[in-house]
């Protein structure tokens, strides 16, 4: 954790070198002040020296002059540090999560990984400032203390180190108890964020349900949950506030007894009885500094175990040292002897042998749940296979970069996702740097001009959060957009027309038409008609077998095709005659 850790302070050697020197500097000033009263009770007010005492207090002023400005550039820079450090850890945190796989996301919640890079990571930079500064100069200040206090009085000088060494030692086991304390916290905040999450992205199926009342039960709980955690932690922080506060309280009495004895005795002088309760107190400092890290730093600690255990998990899926690139492939796709589950003892498919061939347009069809999207989603590498390979072009798609991959695949998914941004931003997902003339054209081939023109701020429109202000048809046309402008050789269309009226999809039907030629194009479509472009059919059926054929040859057999075909037919006619139609 400590290589971690030093990792993120590499950048920023000179603040961070800045920040300690300034922070040593500050408590080697602190020390003079001792030093001055022990010089002037003892050596300068028996002579009545009052012009050296000016002097030595017009120094004393000069050195809390700059000890005030030191202090400045500590809260200034040193905070900066912190903030620089917890940036990046956030961003190193998001850059790694953004590698994670679909099967990574399946089982993490949004909200409770939104929480890890916001709240987890919220006191690391406070840790990070303060913990090396505090841990060197209260460090470096107790060992100088206390060896100027061996240099009066061995005796009190012990007596001191076992006092403050106990109480340290407390102190450490408290922190221990509260970084799991915290962690267990966060854990608590995570499941918060998730539920919060999850309420308002479903708040109009709750409100439509009128499932208010049970939500709030279930939130109620969490939260309570949380609190019974939190007064877990003061409970504990109580404890060691106390025992703090009662040894600092008692460490000066222990000494003006001890010390007072020693003088009364004249075993030490009565300068060093009075610098001695001088230094108690300077030690005094050093040790709620690190007292203090049992109640500041916990939930920093924590955050950055989290952190660190979150970085250690590697992304399943990811290039191999010696991936290659995929070079303009025209889009032959082999399946081999594949198997696949997303959970262990739930096969999917097995066995799977599969060849699309180049600028094929091959239709999936099956029952719902028999795994078309599976399938498709298996070559863009979404989701790493268990058995078998998959091939583009006669390269296995493991031995290809992830990135020159998904570039030549292009996905329509069932679930169009927008972001909340402009039309443009959203259409530009298909290719940053694409040109206004580009995006346009793929604007008009998604048949999404008309719309567009008609926004008072055209593609500056802000279309809100997953593109709640657009319908149902504008988001697939949207997203069918992105897809014009990435113009890979492969595409999936997952039920990409099923949002569309029938005079749009006829519209949208004839421009993927045009898009597919000349390219591979899987197509998953619950509805016949919109098969009916298709050159092979694919039936699928649970467990990843097939058939494929024709409709004409696929309506020979007494298979499922048949029956899911008649099913359709008489729907349509049922629909017809009771006037849907
Ligand atoms: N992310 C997932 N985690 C676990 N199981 C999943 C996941 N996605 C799908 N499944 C399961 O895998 C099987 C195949 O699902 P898939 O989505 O491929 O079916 P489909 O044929 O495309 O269905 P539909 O036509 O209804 O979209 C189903 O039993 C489904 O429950």
């Amino acid at each position: 954790m400590l290589k971690q850790a030093i990792k993120y302070y590499k950048p920023y050697k000179f603040l961070f070198l800045i920040d300690l020197l300034c922070a040593v500097a500050v408590a080697v000033i602190e020390l003079l002040f001792p030093y001055a009263i022990s010089h002037i009770v003892d050596d300068l007010l028996p002579l009545g020296k009052w012009d050296e005492m000016v002097k030595i207090s017009l120094l004393l002023v000069l050195a809390y002059f700059i000890n005030t400005f030191l202090y400045m550039v500590i809260d200034y820079w040193g905070e900066k540090l912190g903030m620089y450090i917890e940036n990046d850890l956030r961003n190193d945190l998001f850059t790694h999560l953004q590698k994670m796989s679909y099967q990574f996301f399946d089982n993490n919640k949004t909200g409770q990984l939104i929480a890890k890079v916001t709240n987890d990571l919220h006191q690391i930079g406070t840790v990070a400032h303060y913990a090396p500064e505090q841990f060197l100069v209260a460090g470096s200040m107790l060992v100088t203390t206390v060896i100027i206090m061996m240099s009066i009085s061995k005796m009190l000088a012990c007596l001191i180190v076992i006092n403050v060494g106990l109480l340290l030692a407390v102190n450490i086991n408290f922190t221990k108890v509260m970084v799991n304390i915290s962690r267990r916290l966060f854990g608590n905040v995570e499941e918060m964020s998730a539920e919060l999450e999850e309420n308002f992205a479903g708040i109009r199926v709750v409100q439509a349900y009128c499932c208010e009342a049970h939500q709030r039960e279930t939130f109620q709980k969490t939260t309570e949950r949380y609190c019974k955690r939190q007064q877990e932690g003061f409970l504990r922080m109580a404890a060691c506030n106390g025992i703090t506060y009662f040894v600092t309280k008692l460490l000066p009495v222990l000494i003006i007894l001890a010390g007072g004895w020693l003088a009364l005795h004249g075993r030490i002088s009565e300068g060093q009885f009075f610098s001695f309760i001088l230094l108690t107190n300077l030690l005094l400092k050093p040790v709620e500094m690190l007292s203090n890290f049992a109640a500041r730093y916990p939930k920093g600690i924590a955050g950055f175990q989290n952190f660190v255990e979150l970085m250690k998990i590697e992304p399943d899926i990811k290039d191999r040292e010696d991936a290659v690139e995929l070079e303009q492939p025209k889009g032959e796709i082999v399946f081999k002897d594949v198997n696949f589950s997303y959970e262990e003892g739930k096969t999917v498919l097995e066995n799977l042998s599969l060849t699309i061939r180049e600028g094929e347009t091959v239709a999936f069809v099956g029952n719902s749940g028999s795994g078309k999207s599976t399938i498709c989603g298996l070559i863009p590498r979404f989701y790493e296979i268990s058995k078998g390979s998959i091939h583009i072009e006669g390269k296995n798609i493991q031995d290809i970069r992830l990135k020159s991959l998904r570039q030549h695949i292009g996905v329509v998914a069932q679930d169009v996702f927008l972001f909340s941004g402009t039309i443009e931003e959203n259409i530009r997902v298909g290719k940053q740097d694409a040109s206004e003339e580009e995006l346009w054209k793929a604007a008009k081939q998604a048949n999404l001009y008309d719309f567009i023109i008609e926004q008072p701020k055209g593609m500056k429109t802000m279309i809100g959060e997953r593109g709640i202000k657009l319908s149902g048809g504008q988001k697939q046309r949207l997203s069918i957009a992105r897809m014009f402008l990435k113009n890979p050789p492969i595409l999936i269309l997952d039920e990409a027309t099923s949002a569309l009226d029938a005079e749009n999809e006829m519209e949208i039907h004839r421009s993927l038409r045009e898009l597919s030629k000349g390219r591979t194009t899987l197509l998953i479509a619950h509805r016949f008609s919109t098969i009916k472009d298709a050159s092979r059919i694919i039936v699928v059926e649970p467990g990843g077998t097939i058939q494929e054929g024709t409709h004409e040859e696929l309506m020979k057999g007494n298979g499922i095709y048949k029956k899911l075909y008649e099913l359709q037919q008489n729907a349509l006619t049922n629909d017809r005659l009771s006037g849907k139609e």
